[in-house]
């Protein structure tokens, strides 16, 4: 191939790369929803293709950094995987899906190559080395990561003229966060990623108003850090962390298992206390981390005699957050002045269809404008970059506020000049404030240690306790179900996964059903995660919610099979 200067040794380096790892007889990967994910010890072959396309990507765009995760987030301990980061500090574009099934597909390595060469056709990849590009590359705990990071490192060396640079033992944010402040020639290693969260929540307490009964709100917060990598880190940076008792269940220094009966994706699906409480904990606000630290929830032991807990999910969190930056938005424009703002603010918030219906109700009544994608973070992430700002959550979780760089900077402006006109007033305060969260709250993706330290502040600043929040509005009864059913693709869906376009007849049956409730709420879709069709019902009480979710499964296992 002519284009390939040097093509010689960069065949011979791709091939001699997936020889190392060849696939398994009959493996199938599909990047999903959150990349590759399967056993630990299978995940090799997908690992080290996945590195070679972090490297094409980097090299793709010039040279900015890219980042590789390896995790398998909530899953059980003996799984896998492996996801890319983008030069942004956000998921990889979805339009280089296809190219990574394809390679992690490949079922030899001339396959593969083949795959590549005519991939860096189209893209107009120009391989053999004339140029400098750099993969960081980090994982979690598990105890393949070790394998695991060895077979990524291979994958982007076989890409030649292309740096793996090992960031480490980390939480997946805090790659994104990296890879994101590298591109923006900021300083990004982990030690500036705890200073400015460290920083940027002091400074956050400093505004609290004295009048808002902050001293009411009590300091102890207990967090379960699922066995993982976020219980690690917390504890790390714990003692710098001003103003808060905090206390680390499930830390990872060896008292259980990674995700094992704890963790934020069991404490929101189980609504049950998890391993490593103890009586103590009873009544106090607790907090909850994923595997890899991405996903946040809050919870309250109810009695040490039950195992229920109140919990304040992803929706929750949002609405919080919503209500925080709102008040700060109507201090800086003047609440009766909307005629002429100061700060013209175009702020969104963007759900999924699996979001409460009380939150969306509560949202919608606040005035805002509320906007539904498809189920993933990906979706959510990429509608959120339209605003100025713009805040999504899933209900399991995951989620963030983005600022965008214009209107951060009118916010810097705005700062410094009310700071020379008008120090110390509570418009200055407010922007400060903004400015503080834009800091703390990660620009990348979803984020347990930050996104905690601003509920932490947001709390602080409101005067609340997890009571007052809880009471923010009720949640309605739901119910999720899973059906196995031949082919989980045969379902279509339309307007973000709430209505299903095929097989034609099915969303008639689920009207059918929904109008038999009140409140009566229902969707199907196909997980991308598993080989299950979801179901999702929403009613007035329990039993309607799960009679509903039964009636609709009922109706996808017949025709679906
Ligand atoms: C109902 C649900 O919680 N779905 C999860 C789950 O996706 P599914 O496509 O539903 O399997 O995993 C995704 C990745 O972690 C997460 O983004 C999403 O919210
Ligand atoms: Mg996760």
């Amino acid at each position: 191939m002519a284009e390939l200067e040097g093509g010689g040794e960069q065949r011979a380096a791709l091939l001699a790369a997936t020889s190392l790892f060849p696939l398994p007889e009959g493996a199938r990967f599909s990047y999903g929803t959150a990349g590759f994910r399967a056993e630990g010890a299978t995940m090799g072959p997908a690992v080290c293709r996945a590195g070679m396309v972090a490297a094409l990507r980097s090299v793709r765009l010039g040279g900015a950094a890219v980042g590789l995760v390896i995790t398998a987030s909530h899953n059980p301990i003996r799984d896998n995987g492996v996801k890319i980061v983008d030069a942004d500090g956000g998921m990889m574009s979805q339009d280089w899906e296809p190219f990574a099934d394809a390679l992690a597909n490949a079922p030899n390595p001339e396959a593969l190559l083949q795959i590549v060469l005519q991939f860096a056709k189209d893209e107009q990849i120009k391989l053999g080395g004339s140029h400098s590009a750099q993969v960081l590359l980090a994982r979690d705990t598990r105890p393949t990561g070790e394998y695991l990071l060895d077979a990524a490192v291979k994958g982007v060396n076989a890409v030649i003229g292309v740096v793996a640079v090992d960031m480490g033992i980390l939480t997946t944010p805090q790659l994104h966060w990296m890879v994101r402040s590298k591109n923006k020639g900021l300083r990004a290693s982990e030690v500036d990623y705890c200073s400015q969260v460290i920083d940027s929540f002091r400074r956050l307490l400093e505004l609290v108003p004295k009048d808002k009964g902050a001293d009411a709100v009590n300091n102890r917060l207990i967090v379960d850090g699922a066995n993982g990598i976020g219980g690690l880190k917390l504890e790390e940076i714990k003692p710098k962390i001003s103003g808060l008792d905090i206390h680390v269940r499930n830390s990872g220094r060896g008292e259980g298992i990674l995700n094992e009966k704890c963790g934020a994706d069991f404490v929101q699906k189980e609504k049950v206390v998890p391993l490593g409480f103890v009586p103590e904990d009873v009544s106090f606000r607790c907090a909850s981390f994923d595997g890899d630290a991405d996903r946040l929830v809050y919870f309250r032991i109810v009695s040490s005699s039950d195992t229920r807990i109140d919990l304040v999910d992803g929706d929750k969190i949002l609405s919080i957050f919503v209500l925080f930056i709102r008040e700060q938005l109507d201090i800086i424009n003047g609440k009766d002045n909307q005629g002429n703002e100061v700060l013209p603010t175009r702020f969104g918030v963007i759900q999924t269809a699996y979001a409460n219906g009380a939150s969306t109700d509560f949202l919608k009544n606040l005035g805002l404008e509320v906007v539904f994608t498809p189920t993933g973070v990906k979706y959510l992430h990429k509608k959120a970059l339209e605003y100025d700002i713009g805040i999504y959550f899933e209900a399991n979780g995951h989620g963030t506020v983005l600022f965008s760089d214009h209107f951060v900077s009118q916010l810097e402006s705005l700062t410094s000049e009310l700071s020379s006109k008008a120090a110390g007033s509570s418009q200055h305060q407010a922007a400060m404030r903004l400015l503080a969260t834009s800091q703390l709250i990660n620009q990348a993706v979803g984020d347990a240690l930050s996104g905690m330290l601003l509920v932490e502040a947001v709390l602080q600043y409101k005067g609340w306790s997890l009571q007052n929040w809880c009471d923010l509005y009720t949640d309605l009864p739901s119910r999720q179900l899973k059906v196995k059913v031949q082919d989980r693709n045969a379902i279509v869906t339309t307007d973000a996964e709430r209505r299903v376009c095929q097989p034609s007849g099915l969303q008639e049956l689920i009207d059918g059903e929904i109008s038999k409730y009140s409140h009566g709420r229902c969707f199907v879709r196909p997980s991308g995660t598993e080989d299950v069709v979801r179901v999702y019902a929403e009613a007035s009480s329990e039993e309607a919610a799960d009679s509903l979710a039964k009636q609709v499964a009922q109706h996808v296992e017949r025709i679906l099979g």
